[in-house]
């Protein structure tokens, strides 16, 4: 459905997107992710027509949109800061789009009661003036702003990040279910990657204004491309090229000691130990345990290798430091470069 071709965008000397090539399909909820200035606002930027690429093509179903003005594009914008009107309530908020697209009073009243439906904004929270509403509700606000238009393509750009984590974990919820209700094509910009991972169909994760990969938020995590993904996504443990040789000797795996090695805490396990399911057991000892409540990362030493994983407190975990266990991984879910 979106299409970027070739796009490359430089700000005088400096290029921010080099050669962007990206498509996203109907319906997906689509995240671009990586860390601060890696390019994701200023590709996002480039679709709503804010900035013109130096080079390339945005195709949307086909048509070529480079030339075609923001307020014709059909995309709903949601923001960080959530740029509502602060002097109107928040019908007049909701009203304001349809407004402006000549509905008919009746026709305006019904769609505005039926988004605040649909985003929990209740009776007397749509006459309240938005500067009185919380941080969560504004934003609540702003989303079916952008969707009460019903545009083609929702853009978010960082909507979560001003709200503390428990309401960021409960919108960032309400939001997936939103979209796949509304079934509306969207691309979510983030640098957080547990956001990415939770939300999205599928991610692209962008390095100094390029693509390294694109992927489910599974391929991305369990196949990460290059060693920068790896990095980016979630926790590692790296392998040092000592511990590669040992295993590869004691457990007679085929690994090459000389590349950069990773392994997921969530691969490695301490339970139902056994040959037959794993092809690298070796016996380390805790030397940290820090307590997540439902899980605890537990850190093991082997030699001059430490390696941690993930153990759900289920009471058989009631080992303290110093307890020496086996622990196992599969070379399989090694991650090298
Ligand atoms: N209008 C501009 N003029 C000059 N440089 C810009 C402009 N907009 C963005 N840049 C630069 O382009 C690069 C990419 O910026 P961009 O805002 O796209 O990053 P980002 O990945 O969205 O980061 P963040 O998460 O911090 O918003 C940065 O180095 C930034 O300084």
């Amino acid at each position: 459905m979106i299409e970027f071709k070739n796009i490359q965008i430089k700000f005088g000397d400096f290029t921010a997107i080099h050669n962007l090539n990206l498509e996203i399909k109907e319906g997906e909820f689509f995240t671009l992710l990586g860390p601060s200035g890696c390019g994701k606002t200023t590709t996002l930027r480039s679709l709503v027509g804010f900035i013109n690429p130096t080079n390339g093509d945005i195709l949307v179903n086909g048509e070529r949109i480079n030339d075609i003005p923001v307020e014709r594009r059909e995309i709903g914008m949601v923001f960080q800061s959530y740029a509502l009107f602060p002097t109107m309530n928040v019908y007049e908020n909701l009203a304001f789009g349809l407004q402006l697209r000549k509905y008919k009073k009746d026709e305006v009243d019904k769609q505005v009661r039926e988004i605040a439906r649909k985003v929990d904004l209740n009776e007397e929270q749509l006459f309240k003036k938005v500067s009185d509403l919380s941080g969560g509700q504004q934003q609540r606000v702003a989303i079916a702003r952008a969707l009460v238009i019903k545009p083609k393509i929702l853009v978010l750009d960082e909507p979560l990040s001003n709200l503390d984590a428990k309401l960021r974990k409960q919108l960032r919820g309400e939001l997936k279910k939103l979209q796949s209700q509304f079934g509306i094509t969207s691309i979510y910009v983030t640098h957080d990657q547990e956001e990415a991972l939770t939300m999205s169909d599928r991610i692209a994760v962008f390095n100094k204004g390029n693509i390294e990969q694109v992927g489910t938020p599974k391929e991305i995590f369990d196949h990460s491309k290059t060693e920068f993904v790896c990095n980016f996504i979630g926790d590692n443990n790296f392998l040092q090229p000592s511990f590669l040789q040992r295993i590869k000797n004691e457990c007679n795996v085929a690994i090459d000691p000389s590349k950069k090695a990773y392994i997921r805490p969530g691969k490695v396990t301490t339970k139902n130990v056994d040959v037959k399911k794993y092809d690298v057991i070796v016996e380390g000892e805790i030397v940290e345990k820090e307590y997540h409540g439902i899980s605890s990362k537990v850190i093991y030493e082997l030699g001059n290798q430490r390696i941690a994983n993930m153990e759900i407190e289920d009471n058989s975990n009631d080992y303290g430091l110093g307890s020496r266990k086996r622990i196992a991984f599969q070379t399989s879910d090694i991650l090298a470069y």
